[in-house]
């Protein structure tokens, strides 16, 4: 019994770090630590030792059970009555300041149809099954009329966290962490909740004077990962603040420069928290009619001079308020517009620290607006992507992120697998009153719960690739014309081009975007024995250069064909063949036959025209309306006679040849096509593509499959269900991972490290 909450602190689906962060704050400090207190010790004190087992059980059960479902559980009574008064030590901010809070949840409950709660009557955990004399019916369970502190007291239980997710819905967003669960079922009164979002209590993006005015949406709980924090409504809407307890959200006020250090003409200087409104005001000096009195309001405007300490003037600025929860971090913000050009900024969030404000650690903005339930991580994670991105396919990819793309696939996929959990642990509660599973359907309902996953993952190539870009490696001998394609694919004069051998000398970097698909093209020196040292040094680099590469073309001249020359460069660069323990290159290899227009005419295959033969794993496929093709072949080699007669050994390295003339500037579509072909992601070159997941999010969700074949084996294998619901946890705690519903600190910390300052 003495371990009640902290086996939930330990529970293995939880960061035990995570728990400790929390349970480290002193008693009385802060709400949290009193809430944790009064829930942890005095409440579990005080509560008769039957009915402790309940509670004790529950809140176990629950505590792995609502992980899963973006829900903490936390069960309290209140003091209403006999020594549970006592229960709460110190007396948290509860109940007074719960009630309207509870208030709200009780008439969300009561919104939901009896026959939605005849649906979920099968759902409640197990703990319920020593009450079911006292059970109450569903439907009085969610038709409590709206809470009274009298309504409170008497047994304990917790309501399943499916219902619950089913009781409230967020206004806005999704469904957040760290969420509600009360249920004082006794004396005829129930109340079930589960805050999700923040944003559902206390406003979202667009409060309305209701939200504002109404005093149930004020209040936000802190306990168990939930912020019960006092409501300041001087001015400013309600604050709701969610402690994941994951990573501790200190409550300074940040600052930060949040425009590029390049000279531009306005630089946004952006404050966040608490104090940002009363920081700013010891810097802005308004103009206008404002000069004499100034209350901010906000999502408005001002204008006005930023000073110093001693009142000297630093800048004209313009000043945005918005307070929270209506901006970017969910915190009171106020944003400097400067001058650009560095000088302005940098004295402005000077004068700015001084007043109070903290200089923002990288990511620390988004972080927050993470940590108070403004974007899942998923969505923080496309932020930063969306700043990096080097090409418009890249762009869209981050934004249907942004949006929401992976994090609803992946909500989708969460309450599928609870669905599933659900009725799982109703066969455990309530095996004698339910009808058996059917398991063929259940067998079919996991696959479909793989599909899905598996076509999350399909998205990881193509998002990764637009992500990292390739670095592809230009190299042959001297004089083919390496140079020359370069500058013709990038179209531009980036690389110098003579006839005389041996022009370029050092590797050079020029970028473009192929089919969305970011490339930075390394031009390098002509591969050749040279007595000249620079020139030497310059070889040895080009060597290195492909080594390193995704991708390496291999220039040859197209006229004169595959000569000596060539062979001792592939020999020197793939030896004996891709896998052999001779062969330096590791990325993919093409070859291009360059100066195609010098080449003579043959009867089957006019000048004019640009030949892709590709080897092995290709099938034939159209390059748009160019007088390109590429022609399918055989196993490992070119089906028939290449136009390049080539080695061998060449002909089953190389996945295409490409003819181009770079002085005519043709051939570069289908050098465009197979480049997109060989890396696997010619529907990229179509523009613009969906949401795709990255490589954390990717790990993640390989292993909510593997969870998932674990189920399948165990169902095949006829063990117990209890092992069935164990492989369901492990996969839903892994799709948890990916919107961050459950993370590990060290997780965020990689994640938001990632950033730069100011974002
Ligand atoms: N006719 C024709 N000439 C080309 C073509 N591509 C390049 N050339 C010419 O070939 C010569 C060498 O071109 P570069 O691009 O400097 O060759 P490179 O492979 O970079 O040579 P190094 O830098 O010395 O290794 C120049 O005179 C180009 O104008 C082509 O497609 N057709
Ligand atoms: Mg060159």
């Amino acid at each position: 019994m003495a371990t009640g909450i902290h086996r939930i602190k330990v529970s293995p689906v939880t960061s035990a770090a995570g728990w400790r962060s929390l349970g480290s704050r002193s008693p009385g400090t802060n709400s949290n630590a009193s809430a944790i207190d009064a829930a942890g010790s005095g409440g579990r004190a005080a509560i008769t030792n039957s009915t402790s087992h309940v509670w004790d059980r529950a809140l176990a059960r629950d505590a792995s059970t609502l992980n899963y479902s973006c829900v903490v559980s936390y069960a309290f009574r209140c003091p209403q009555s006999g020594p549970d008064m006592h229960a709460w030590n110190p007396p948290p901010p509860a109940p007074n300041s719960l009630m309207p809070f509870l208030a709200t949840m009780a008439s969300k409950a009561n919104a939901l149809s009896r026959s939605q709660a005849a649906a979920y009557s099968a759902t409640r955990p197990r703990a319920m099954r020593h009450q079911q004399q006292q059970r109450l019916p569903q439907s009085h369970l969610l038709t409590a009329p709206p809470c009274q502190a009298a309504d409170f007291g008497g047994a304990l239980s917790v309501v399943h966290p499916y219902m619950a997710a089913q009781v409230l819905q967020p206004r806005h967003g999704r469904m957040r962490p760290r969420s509600l669960l009360v249920n004082a079922a006794a004396g005829g009164s129930t109340i079930a909740g589960s805050e999700a979002n923040p944003m559902a209590m206390g406003g979202g993006d667009t409060p309305t004077e209701d939200d504002d005015d109404s005093g149930l949406g004020s209040g936000s709980v802190d306990g168990m990962g939930i912020s019960m924090d006092g409501v300041n409504r001087s001015g400013s809407s309600a604050r709701c603040h969610t402690d994941v307890g994951l990573t501790t959200k200190d409550e300074d006020t940040i600052a930060s420069i949040v425009t590029g250090v390049s000279h531009g003409s306005v630089a946004i200087i952006r404050v966040s928290g608490t104090e940002a409104v009363s920081i700013a005001s010891r810097v802005f000096r308004p103009g206008g009619r404002f000069r004499f009195g100034w209350q901010p309001k906000s999502h408005r405007v001002y204008y006005g001079t930023a000073v110093d300490g001693d009142e000297h003037l630093l800048d004209e600025v313009l000043l945005i308020v918005m307070l929270s929860p209506r901006s970017y971090t969910a915190e009171d913000v106020v944003e400097f517009h400067c001058h650009g050009g560095g000088v302005c900024a940098s004295r402005v969030l000077r004068s700015l620290i001084e007043a109070g404000a903290r200089p923002a650690k990288p990511g620390e903005f988004t972080l927050r607006a993470f940590l108070n339930g403004r974007l899942d991580l998923a969505q923080a994670e496309a932020i930063s992507e969306l700043i990096g991105a080097r090409t418009a396919a890249a762009a869209d990819s981050a934004l249907a992120g942004l949006r929401g793309g992976v994090g609803t696939a992946v909500t989708d996929l969460r309450s599928r697998c609870l669905d599933v959990l659900a009725e799982l642990e109703a066969r455990l509660d309530f095996d004698e009153d339910l009808p058996s599973i059917d398991v063929p359907e259940l067998k079919r309902r996991i696959e479909g719960i793989q599909a899905g996953i598996e076509k999350a993952l399909r998205t990881a190539r193509a998002g990764n690739l637009l992500r990292t870009g390739l670095q592809v490696a230009i190299v042959g001998r001297p004089n083919v014309g390496k140079s020359s394609l370069l500058n013709a694919w990038t179209n531009s004069d980036r690389a110098i081009v003579t006839e005389i051998a041996g022009t370029t000398r050092d590797v050079l970097e020029a970028t473009l975007s192929v089919g969305g698909v970011p490339v930075t093209l390394l031009d390098t020196a002509g591969i050749r024995q040279s007595s000249d040292v620079v020139e030497r040094i310059g070889v040895e680099r080009s060597q290195a250069a492909a080594v390193a590469a995704d991708i390496v073309i291999m220039v040859v001249d197209g006229a004169t064909g595959w000569t000596d020359t060539d062979n001792d460069i592939f020999r020197a660069l793939w030896g004996d063949g891709p896998g052999s323990s001779t062969c330096k290159v590791k990325g993919l290899a093409l070859l291009v036959a360059n100066k195609d227009d010098l080449r003579a005419p043959r009867p089957d295959n006019g000048a004019g025209s640009t030949t892709v033969d590709f080897g092995s794993n290709s099938a034939a496929i159209s390059v748009g309306a160019s007088t390109a093709h590429i022609h399918g072949a055989g196993s490992g080699a070119f089906a028939k006679e290449p136009p390049l007669p080539l080695p061998l050994l060449a002909r089953e390295t190389f996945a295409a040849v490409v003819r181009t003339s770079a002085s005519e500037r043709r051939g570069l579509e289908a050098l465009d096509a197979a480049l997109l072909k060989l890396v696997g992601a010619p529907q990229l070159a179509s523009g613009g593509m969906s949401w795709s997941v990255n490589e954390r999010q990717a790990e993640a969700l390989v292993r909510s499959h593997e969870a998932l074949m674990r189920l399948a084996e165990s169902i095949a294998a006829d063990m117990p269900l209890d092992f069935w619901t164990i492989d369901l946890r492990a996969a839903l705690l892994a799709l948890a991972e990916v919107s961050g519903d459950e993370v590990a600190e060290e997780v965020l910390d990689i994640v938001f490290s990632r950033f730069c300052i100011g974002k």
